[in-house]
């Protein structure tokens, strides 16, 4: 007897359809069942407002959610720095896999990496993360660049450098490793440069609470650390009460020694858009074996980057 397909909700994007098309596989391997996708227009896809604007938080993936919770489709596949760090509690997170490349990455014409780019270059990016510490490495290496805000998909904001608008675009690596575009990276920015968005290059596999047996069968393809890692960077954004649109990076990796994983260090940034003004912290301890105990690294790190001034800098609505 063959089981019904189990129907995958995606965005239609080039990126979504690519990374659902790669847990779909996985998952086809795991259960044994066919899997199809359900393409979901989002709101994010349609608005043509700036994303700091129309708020950011969960643009990318309410629509997907309401389906899952109608029961329109049977799992959802999502970037996980677009989740709200709100969990509805009629979903569950059922896997976290392991994390691709968590940097941000520049392309730039003539191969230029972000240090080689001439005085004035035009720098595309709609991020106020990414603004305020690409400002804030300019102002202090005496370089003076323009951050231009753009939005769109990955064809159209590399599309400005290869028109010539603009020098250079800043992308995350993840999204371009998967749909295969790495080879176009003038520069991979260090994370002690651009830390990353909180989730960054993690995906997000969802489906409904209720489906018991799908969860339990997804969680094979979770990755613990990937997941402590997510959960302490979310908490950190939480706590600071920002959103994914807020100037907020934040990193958790594992300090190891040799081959033995000591502890997890979770750095985190919070800056004004232009770079003058950074509130950057590092804390680290024990790697975390349960949610609450990531949870409380990231409140801990928020704790004291708002003694730091950090909700000042966030007020800022700018672009
Ligand atoms: N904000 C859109 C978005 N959401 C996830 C990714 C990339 C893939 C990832 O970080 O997992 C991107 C594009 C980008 O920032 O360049």
């Amino acid at each position: 007897m063959t089981e019904r397909a189990l129907r995958l909700g995606t965005r239609r994007s080039k990126l979504a359809m690519a990374q659902s098309g790669q847990v779909a596989e996985k998952v086809r391997q795991l259960t044994g069942r066919p899997v199809e996708l359900v393409e979901i227009t989002t709101y994010g896809d349609t608005s043509r407002e700036h994303l700091a604007q129309i708020g950011g938080t969960g643009v990318f993936v309410a629509a997907l959610r309401e389906a899952l919770v109608k029961g329109e489709v049977d799992l959802a596949v999502h970037s996980l720095k677009d989740l709200p760090t709100a969990q509805p509690a009629e979903l569950v997170l059922a896997a976290v896999p392991e994390r691709e490349d968590p940097r941000d990455v520049l392309i730039a014409r003539d191969g230029l990496t972000f240090a080689e780019l001439p005085d004035g270059a035009r720098v595309g990016t709609g991020s106020p993360r990414r603004m305020a510490q690409l400002n804030a490495y300019a102002r202090s290496h005496g370089m003076t660049i323009e951050t231009v805000p753009i939005r769109g998909n990955i064809d159209t904001r590399v599309g400005y450098v290869h028109n010539g608008e603009l020098d250079a675009v800043v992308l995350a690596a993840a999204g371009l490793s998967r749909i295969g575009r790495t080879d176009e990276v003038t520069d991979f920015l260090s994370v002690d440069t651009v830390l990353p968005a909180p989730g960054q290059g993690a995906l997000a596999i969802e489906c409904a609470a209720h489906n018991a047996s799908l969860a339990a069968a997804l969680a094979e393809l979770d990755d613990p650390y990937t997941r402590a890692a997510v959960t302490a960077e979310r908490s950190l954004l939480a706590a600071l009460e920002a959103g994914c649109s807020a100037p907020v990076g934040a990193l958790a990796d594992l300090l190891a020694d040799g081959q033995i994983v000591k502890e997890m260090r979770l750095r985190g940034v919070v800056g004004t858009t232009d770079g003058s003004t950074l509130v950057q912290l590092s804390t680290t301890g024990p790697v975390p074996e349960t949610e609450t105990q990531a949870m409380a690294l990231g409140r801990e790190l928020a704790v004291e980057m708002l003694a730091k001034g950090a909700a000042g800098l966030m007020g800022e609505r700018a672009l």
